[in-house]
């Protein structure tokens, strides 16, 4: 079926104010501000939901809280975790000409009850959804006891005892420890995070390559760098395939990540080799080169909306796709095998 569980350890409040430029030191005046629950693992699951696919998204998230998913979309997709603290809040301003600045707060530290709850309900998802992916996005959460960043071995190895793969879609010091575990499957850096995460600068493609092949050797499965304005490169043990999208337009470039992310995770498992691997006892067979181009689509046509691709529209993002571009002549898309 190739069902996807998202788990977000940080969720956000997303506000982003659309302003006619940004000058650091002075008055900046918005024309718009947008407010949202957000989350890199929450976007991608609804993004996925648009999609008609099955998907399930853990979120932790205070009681003082809940009440800000009222008016979200697709609540029948969520699985809220009751914990302590106060969710966090992200800003973004987007100027004119598309350029974007984000302040992220810090993510709310867990107790340890708190976070063995987050780990058991995730778990119960993807066995109840029979999960081909299991998805940890976003950034993640100190322990209060300890101050030590949360532990995801145990719930990285019991999902993949399952049959699930494990996906991290993270920066930072967490990608660096997990990026190069061996304990998951895919990561999704963008080429700053790629070049954070090796230690040095990626000037061309081919470094892009060379750092991902890296990291296929400590045990990685799939690499898969996302590249702005230049695409996206999936990098495995035996295929490099690099695709792109053109974007009508760009107005605002957060929550491109994710639309890429899910439109990627939509086809990189068919339903055909779900159940065949099901049958089988082994993992289903990655088809990355389809899956890239409809990521990249989907990212183009994110960075063309003001805020992220559910908010504005309702529409399946293929949908949404063709009233931005009727006849995804802007879209052009290329995909080429190394
Ligand atoms: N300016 C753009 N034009 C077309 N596609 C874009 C643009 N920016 C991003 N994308 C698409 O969205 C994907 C994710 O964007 P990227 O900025 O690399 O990720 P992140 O938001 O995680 O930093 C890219 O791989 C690309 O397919
Ligand atoms: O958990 P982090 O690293 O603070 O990221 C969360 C932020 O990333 C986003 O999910 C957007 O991410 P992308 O631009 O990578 O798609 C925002 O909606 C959210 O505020």
């Amino acid at each position: 079926m190739n069902a996807v569980v998202t788990l977000t350890p940080a969720p956000v409040l997303d506000r982003t104010y659309l302003a006619e430029g940004l000058t650091v030191g002075k008055v900046n005046r918005a024309y718009e501000v947008h407010e949202y629950m957000s989350g890199k693992g929450l976007n991608v699951a609804r993004t996925l939901h648009l999609a008609k696919h099955p998907v399930s998204a853990v979120l932790p998230i205070g009681m003082q809280d809940q009440y800000l998913l009222f008016s979200t979309p697709f609540p029948q997709i969520l699985r809220i975790m009751p914990v302590q603290g106060r969710v966090r809040v992200n800003t973004t301003v987007v100027e004119r000409g598309g350029r974007t600045t984000n302040i992220n707060q810090q993510a709310i530290p867990f107790s340890e009850e708190d976070w063995r709850n987050v780990v058991e309900t995730t778990l119960e998802q993807v066995s109840d959804m029979n999960a081909d992916w299991l998805v940890v996005s976003g950034m993640h959460p100190k322990m209060t006891d300890t101050g030590l960043p949360i532990n995801l071995s145990e719930l990285f190895a019991r999902a993949r005892e399952m049959g699930a793969r494990v996906g991290l879609d993270t920066s930072g010091p967490e990608l660096k420890h997990w990026g190069r575990s061996g304990e998951v499957n895919l990561i999704k850096p963008n080429a700053d995070e790629l070049a954070s995460l090796v230690g040095h600068e990626l000037t061309t493609l081919g470094d892009v390559i060379e750092a991902g092949r890296e990291l296929i050797s400590t045990g990685l499965e799939i690499a898969l760098v996302s590249l702005g304005p230049d695409g996206a490169i999936a990098i495995t043990a035996d295929d490099v395939v690099w695709a792109s999208a053109v974007a009508p337009e760009v107005i605002n470039t957060t929550g491109a990540g994710d639309a890429f992310l899910a439109g990627f995770l939509s086809q990189v498992v068919t339903p055909e080799s779900s159940a065949a691997g099901r049958e089988s006892g082994t993992l289903p067979k990655l088809s990355p080169e389809a899956a890239l181009t409809r990521g990249c689509s989907w990212g183009a046509l994110a960075v063309s909306l003001p805020t992220t691709l559910i908010s504005s529209f309702g529409d399946a993002p293929d949908a949404q796709l063709r009233q931005v571009d009727p006849d995804y002549v802007l879209m052009e898309k290329a995909t080429v095998r190394y």
